[in-house]
């Protein structure tokens, strides 16, 4: 078994977030890598009429859990959901889960957040920032506790172009700016969050810069990781190539570059589209929770899990992959051939889109309306050009990350989990 393997069997481990895109794959790993951890307890909120367990019990079907499924059969067993809503005060834990957690928990992962560029200010901090410090409240109190890991951003200081491994200022005094936004209505915080988000594109990135100094703060004695990944794509390996499940990131405007809806984008070819497979991000967070909990650095360790440092891709290259796989393997109903084209130039793109987004969708429109049907492309690409205008920022410039504790944390390991738990290899090939 690998040295990792090893740590994790007896654990008691809780992972926030695990119905996520991340946090699932992270709970697969963790299942069919370590076989023999003793529970992983996940904090699942109700939701849409279901119930935690239900929830619980709906996401193991899918199809991302068949392999752990066929390794070993009563995975299940191993799984507890606890109900929690993390905006809520003591992230609405009854207090029978909270003592139970508190007397067995010997890690935590911190994966749940709002990843949305466009959620106003005050529910960002509530997610992002409260709830990170509820969380680290309830860690605090584990009597068992080995490593706490908080699933941050490489884009938490994209207002830097050269970003190392470590805990910068917060823009603000993350307590000063809650206490205020507390009595303010919508409105008042709606009109200044661009005053202070300053010179970050969205509150996500803010309030997870503003996590970051959270967690450094308010982590006491505990032992802290910090992983930083930065645009996370499908599977690469594992437990199969090609498994993603949300529409996030680049990933919604390849399928709508596939539909032949995206025709244009507005991005920079030579700027460096920094994606990471999700398999491998999870990887590298399951090898850091072991490293912070066996080795115990005396500072928080901050991982800049990144590829352009390593082994470089670009937008430009993007484009014709994209265009390429999907003109190999087309999609159903797509509305034209795909045939996407990246321009930074901005009288260029708004050409584009108003000559081949906006009038084909018009013309489209029209025909639906006299054929008795409800108009509906106009209202999809409205859509797609309020993302592409969010997701500009980040392909239309290039960042530096330093990786000298991924380095550190790869040499750790032994030549069993480097094969186990591949976060360099991939990236070096
Ligand atoms: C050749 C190509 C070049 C490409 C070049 C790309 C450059 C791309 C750089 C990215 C760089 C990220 C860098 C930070 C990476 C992190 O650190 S965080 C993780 C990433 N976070 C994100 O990507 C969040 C970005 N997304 C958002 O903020 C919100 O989705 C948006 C963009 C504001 C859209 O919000 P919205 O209009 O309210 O739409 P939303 O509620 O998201 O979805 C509504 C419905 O439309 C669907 N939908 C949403 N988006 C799409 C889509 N794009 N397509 C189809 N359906 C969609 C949803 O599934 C949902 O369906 P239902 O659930 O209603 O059935
Ligand atoms: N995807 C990416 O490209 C990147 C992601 N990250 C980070 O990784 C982490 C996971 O991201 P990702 O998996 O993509 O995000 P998802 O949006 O897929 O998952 C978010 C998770 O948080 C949970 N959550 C949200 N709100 C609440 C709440 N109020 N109470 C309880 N749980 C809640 C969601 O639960 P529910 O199912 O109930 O909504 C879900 O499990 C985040 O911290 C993000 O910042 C960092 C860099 C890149």
């Amino acid at each position: 078994m690998s040295s990792i393997a090893a740590y994790y069997a007896g654990k008691n481990v809780l992972i926030t977030g695990a119905t996520g895109f991340m946090g699932k794959v992270l709970l697969e790993k963790l299942l069919r890598s370590c076989p023999e951890v003793k529970a992983i307890y996940i904090l699942v909120r109700p939701k849409a009429g279901q119930s935690t367990q239900e929830r619980t019990a709906d996401m193991i079907k899918c199809k991302l859990f068949d392999q752990v499924g066929e390794d070993c059969p009563d995975f299940e067993e191993k799984i507890i959901p606890v109900s929690a809503e993390l905006t809520q005060p003591h992230l609405a834990i009854s207090p029978d889960d909270a003592k139970r957690l508190l007397s067995c928990i010997n890690i935590v992962f911190h994966c749940a957040a709002t990843v949305r560029f466009d959620e106003p200010l005050k529910y960002a901090l509530q997610l992002n920032v409260m709830a990170t410090q509820q969380l680290l409240v309830l860690a605090r109190q584990m009597q068992y506790l080995e490593a706490f890991i908080h699933i941050s951003t490489a884009y938490a200081n994209c207002n830097r172009r050269y970003i190392e491994e470590i805990i910068y200022p917060p823009p603000v005094e993350p307590k000063k700016l809650i206490d205020s936004v507390e009595w303010m209505d919508e409105s008042i915080i709606q009109e200044i969050t661009p005053k202070l988000i300053g010179d970050r594109p969205n509150t996500y990135t803010y309030t997870k810069a503003l996590a970051e100094y959270v967690v450094q703060q308010e982590s006491s004695n505990m032992n802290i990781g910090i992983i930083r990944p930065s645009i996370v794509g499908a599977s690469w390996q594992e437990p199969f190539p090609g498994w993603i499940d949300n529409f996030n990131g680049p990933s919604g405007l390849f399928i709508a570059a596939g539909k032949g809806i995206l025709r244009t984008m507005r991005a920079t070819n030579d700027a460096v589209a920094d994606l990471i497979p999700v398999d491998v991000v999870v990887n590298l967070t399951l090898a850091a929770g072991w490293y912070t909990a066996v080795h115990r650095p005396k500072t928080t360790l901050v991982y800049n899990c990144t590829t352009g440092g390593i082994n470089p891709f670009h937008w430009g290259e993007i484009e014709y992959h994209v265009v390429s796989s999907f003109k190999r393997n087309p999609l159903e109903q797509a509305f034209r051939r795909p045939n996407a084209n990246i321009t930074s130039n901005y009288l260029i793109n708004q050409y584009w889109i108003t000559v081949s987004h906006k009038a084909p969708a018009l013309v489209y429109d029209f025909y639906l309306k006299l054929t008795g049907r409800k108009p509906r492309m106009m209202r999809i690409f409205n859509r797609l050009h309020k993302s592409m205008l969010l997701l500009e920022y980040f392909s239309s410039q290039s960042w530096e990350w330093t990786s000298d504790n991924v380095n550190m944390l790869m040499g750790q390991l032994s030549p069993e989990d480097r094969r186990v738990r591949t976060f360099h290899r991939a990236l070096l090939s």
